[in-house]
């Protein structure tokens, strides 16, 4: 693993969000702070309903906190940023149906004006992921795990500044875990802070850190 720069390029500071509920507002985050390098590999894990996805929807610019920052490569983040500084895995995936898996890959590089080699490097990335003979296959016409790879494949294949990467193993059989820890890692390794929530505890043995949500705040 590199040594991890001390440079934060993602800044969470005294995040808190409340989502409506019929009992009165619940509060989930409550002043969450967290900071990743570029180079480094954190987790954060959390049972489930404590907030991952909510402080992930905060951290990427696609929700508001009610109070608190978040920063990305310096910048405080007011909707969301560029791809290439903050590229998403979300639960989600939102895949678009109408483009095959490779053209959602290549999209993020085709939108930024990054268009140099981008078929080799869509192919490598869904190759490293073990999907690279799906290319041509639309949303549909895979299984959700391998959506999920094809997700993941999209918000890497730009070696974005941050890579948020939401529980980027829920769907995937034992054999495809070790490509997508891999490639995770890889990335951290290459330059990017890269954070990961995940329930699964294999996906802690690539992290240079483990966090946790607990009681809508992180816990070491
Ligand atoms: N838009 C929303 N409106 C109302 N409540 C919400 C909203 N988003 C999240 N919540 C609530 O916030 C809490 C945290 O949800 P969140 O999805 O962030 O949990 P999580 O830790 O990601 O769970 P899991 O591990 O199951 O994915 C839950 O109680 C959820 O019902």
């Amino acid at each position: 693993m590199s040594a991890p720069s001390t440079q934060p390029e993602l800044t969470a500071r005294g995040l808190t969000r409340a989502f409506p509920h019929p009992d009165g507002p619940l509060p989930v985050l409550k002043g969450v702070d967290l900071d990743v390098a570029a180079g480094e590999l954190v987790t954060v894990s959390g049972r489930s309903g404590s907030g991952k996805s909510a402080l992930f929807a905060l951290l990427c610019g696609f929700d508001r906190p009610d109070s608190g920052t978040v920063t990305v490569r310096g910048r405080v983040v007011d909707s969301a940023p560029p791809w290439r500084d903050c590229a998403v895995l979300p639960q989600a995936l939102g895949l678009s149906a109408e483009l095959t898996l490779a053209e959602n890959v290549a999209l993020p590089l085709r939108l930024s004006g990054d268009s140099a080699d981008v078929d080799a490097r869509v192919a490598d990335v869904l190759g490293e992921l073990g999907i690279g003979a799906l290319g041509d296959r639309y949303p549909g016409e895979v299984s959700y795990g391998q959506q999920q790879r094809a997700a993941l494949a999209r918000a890497a294949v730009g070696r974005p500044a941050v890579l948020l990467a939401d529980e980027p193993t829920a769907h995937l059989d034992h054999g495809s875990i070790p490509a997508v820890l891999g490639l995770l890692r890889r990335v951290a390794d290459t330059g990017t802070a890269v954070l990961v929530a995940t329930h699964h505890d294999q996906v802690h043995t690539i992290a240079d850190r483990r966090l946790a949500l607990v009681e809508g705040r992180i816990a070491a």
